[in-house]
Formats: C-alpha cells, sequence, structure tokens
C-alpha cells in the first residue's frame, strides 16, 4: 500500500497526473448570481461613460448600470456594433443609451467624442474605463507596432479619456467616480502578455496617482482585476484553440470562469454612491485563481488523503536536520 501511494506520488511529482487538478472534485460550490445586486434607480439622473460598451464585459456593464437608471454612453471605434447594442440595451431597460464612435488612441478624437457627448448628456458622473486590445504573443515576435498598439490602446486611450474628461470636470465643479478595468496580471506580469501587462500596470499607477490628487475636486478612482470571464473579444485572442481553458479552470479555486454580470454587480457597486469612501482601492475578482497560481505549495491539492497519511508518516519519522 505504502509502496503504491510512494509511487503514485512520484509519478504526480512527475508531471504524469494533472499537477493542478484537486484531488477533490468540484461540486458547484459558487454559483454566479446574475441578476441586478443594488437598488433600482441607484443610478437614476446619472449618466455613465463606458468605453468599449459595444461588446463583451463592457456591454454586460452597459446593461446593469441602464437597469439601474443610468443614461449609457458607450464608446469605441465600430459604431454599428455600438449602436446595435445601445438600442438592444435601451429597448430591454427603457433608459437610453447613446453610441458615440472614438478611437481612444486620438486624443483628437477624444476630445470631439466628449464634445458629442456633452451635447447629448452633459459630462459624465461615471466613467469606466474598458476598452483595450490585446493577444497573446511570444515578446520575441512583437514588432515596435504591436507593442505600440496595445499601449496606445490601454495605456494612452485611458490616459486621454480620463484627462480630458477631468479637466472638463475640473473646470465644471462636477464630481465624478472613474473605474479602470485592468487584469491579475497587471501586480505580476505575465509572458506572452508582455504589452498589455505593462499597460495596464501603468493604467493602475495612473488611477492610483489621480485617487491621491483629484480628491480635492470630488474625483474617486478606483480599479477592477478581473479573472478570466468568456469573451469573443478575450477568448479569441488569448487562447484561439481553446486548449488551455480547461488548465485555466482547474487552477481557479471556485472551479469555474467568472459571468459578465458578476463583474457588472461589482462595477455598479463601485460606480455608486454607496462606494463614495472608496477611492485608489484595487478589487482583485478572479475566483481565487491569483493566490492559487502563487502560493509555493498549491499544487498540494492534488495529494489524496491516502497519499497525506505516507507523507505525514514520513515527516514524522525524520528527526533532526
Ligand atoms: C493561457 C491562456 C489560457 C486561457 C485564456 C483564456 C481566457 C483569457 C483570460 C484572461 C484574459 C486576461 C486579460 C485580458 C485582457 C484583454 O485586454 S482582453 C481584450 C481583448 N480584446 C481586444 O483585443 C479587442 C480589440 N483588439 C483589436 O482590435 C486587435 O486585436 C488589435 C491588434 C489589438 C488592434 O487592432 P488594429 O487593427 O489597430 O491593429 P493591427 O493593425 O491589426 O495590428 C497592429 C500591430 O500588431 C500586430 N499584431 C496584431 N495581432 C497580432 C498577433 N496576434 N501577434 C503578433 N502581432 C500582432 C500587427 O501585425 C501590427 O504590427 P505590424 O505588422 O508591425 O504593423
Ligand atoms: N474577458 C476577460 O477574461 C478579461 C478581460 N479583461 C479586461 O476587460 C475589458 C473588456 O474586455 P472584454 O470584454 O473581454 O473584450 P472585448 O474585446 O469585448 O472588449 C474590448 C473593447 O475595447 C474596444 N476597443 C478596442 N480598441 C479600441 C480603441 N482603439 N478605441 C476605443 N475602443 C476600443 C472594443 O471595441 P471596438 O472594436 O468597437 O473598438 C471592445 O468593445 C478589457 O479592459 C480587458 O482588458 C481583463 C481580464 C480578463
Amino acid at each position: 500500500m505504502t509502496d503504491h501511494v510512494c509511487l503514485q506520488l512520484q509519478s504526480w511529482l512527475h508531471g504524469s497526473a494533472g499537477l493542478w487538478s484537486s484531488s477533490l472534485p468540484q461540486t458547484g460550490f459558487f454559483p454566479p448570481l446574475e441578476n441586478a445586486m443594488l437598488l433600482s434607480g441607484t443610478f437614476n439622473n446619472r449618466v455613465a461613460l463606458i468605453t468599449g460598451g459595444g461588446t463583451g464585459l463592457g456591454r454586460a456593464m452597459t446593461v446593469t448600470l441602464s437597469q439601474l437608471g443610468a443614461q449609457c454612453i458607450i464608446a469605441s471605434r465600430k459604431l454599428e456594433v455600438l449602436q446595435q447594442t445601445a438600442e438592444e440595451i435601451s429597448s430591454q431597460t427603457g433608459n437610453k443609451v447613446h453610441a458615440v464612435q472614438c478611437d481612444v488612441r486620438d486624443p483628437q478624437a477624444v476630445s470631439q467624442c466628449i464634445d458629442q457627448m456633452e451635447a447629448l448628456t452633459g459630462l459624465p458622473d461615471v466613467i469606466i474605463n474598458n476598452a483595450a486590445g490585446n493577444f497573446v504573443c511570444p515578446s520575441e515576435r512583437l514588432s515596435p507596432n504591436a507593442w505600440q498598439t496595445v499601449i496606445d490602446i490601454v495605456l494612452n486611450g485611458t490616459a486621454f479619456v480620463t484627462l480630458e474628461l477631468g479637466k472638463r470636470l475640473i473646470q465644471k465643479q462636477k464630481g465624478a467616480s472613474f473605474l479602470a478595468i485592468t487584469t491579475i496580471y497587471a501586480e505580476s506580469g505575465s509572458g506572452f502578455v508582455a504589452p498589455s501587462a505593462s499597460a495596464k500596470a501603468g493604467v493602475e499607477a495612473l488611477y492610483k496617482s489621480l485617487a491621491a490628487e483629484w480628491g480635492r475636486y470630488g474625483h474617486r478612482f478606483n480599479i477592477i482585476q478581473p479573472g478570466p470571464i468568456r469573451t469573443k473579444g478575450a477568448f479569441s485572442r488569448m487562447d484561439p484553440t481553446g486548449a488551455f481553458e480547461k488548465v485555466k479552470i482547474d487552477r481557479i479555486p471556485t472551479g469555474r470562469l467568472g459571468k459578465p454580470a458578476e463583474l457588472a454587480n461589482l462595477v455598479a457597486y463601485m460606480s455608486s454612491d454607496y462606494a463614495s469612501w472608496m477611492s485608489g482601492a484595487v478589487i482583485r475578482f478572479d475566483g481565487g485563481e491569483y493566490v492559487s497560481i502563487a502560493g509555493e505549495f498549491n499544487e498540494l491539492r492534488s495529494v489524496t488523503p491516502d497519499q497525506w497519511k505516507v507523507m505525514e508518516a514520513m515527516i514524522r519519522k525524520t528527526k533532526g536536520s
């Protein structure tokens, strides 16, 4: 028995068993709740700008904010996509969603987009910097333009939108909540997405800096770091073959991907007056993935109770160093 368990352990250590798979099956402890969490009317008479709001997570945020009473503006490059999303959400919620074309890489376009927005709704109360560009690529294969494209969308785009709106809000003495969507690897860095990791880290530095500097103008700045949530935009560029999805899920302690509506509820809370004391916060929202990857001994989840008996006996038998 003991020899058999030792052999099993050796085979596990040499990688023939799934390194990340837990010895216990995931039993659906963490079902997602996808309805809007806040009180209806929380965002009545509020205007929310969501960059990249036409698709994926930005779209889900727009649905939730609109359900809660906000007048939303969604902005990105593809006007047709934006218009379709805006119409669908407006008719679903009864609250107007406006579509405004804007390439956030271009500061002049950003300024014109904000002119357009001011004419439509006035300056926003809620700003969600969600637009991004990313793809997995070995760093030695990146061209200068590939690097620059991601940095321009994510870091410069966020800065152009935030600074232009910030200046105008300060001028009008109007407070606002700014939120940036980054990633869990903004902190750790990550191979194969170096431009995105660098840009998202820059966004976090910008938001923490402005949280300190612009509180005096009535502006709050917060950050959400989502873990993996299925969207076409992300998954088609991060896992085009689908080969890595199971590996990812196996290392998430809650045993599943996140849902767009779950993230949208957190976004709504952090953008609402219920969070008016929250500024400079970085909230990781990843089902436990980050700590699961980081912990030195977390692979020991694969050790079975029988294997533990053998290991414990071996450890207890050892005397001295
Ligand atoms: C192990 C992983 C397992 C599972 C993963 C599963 C799920 C994901 C989990 C977590 C996700 C975590 C973080 C996600 C962060 C995100 O940001 S996801 C959002 C993704 N959405 C988008 O990217 C949408 C917008 N993207 C785009 O429009 C394009 O993809 C873009 C390339 C970013 C920009 O388009 P644009 O038209 O402006 O640019 P191009 O002219 O096409 O390209 C510019 C230069 O980049 C080079 N390029 C483009 N693609 C690639 C590539 N795949 N590899 C290498 N280089 C690329 C292109 O050649 C240009 O350079 P040049 O040729 O030198 O001119
Ligand atoms: N899904 C996930 O697992 C994770 C996502 N994230 C983050 O969540 C956010 C949303 O991603 P997700 O919804 O998954 O992916 P999407 O691809 O659906 O969203 C990205 C959005 O950004 C917009 N966009 C891209 N380039 C520009 C530009 N130059 N100017 C204006 N808008 C632009 C796109 O619209 P258009 O093409 O019309 O310009 C699109 O709507 C991103 O910040 C991403 O980094 C973070 C961690 C995990």
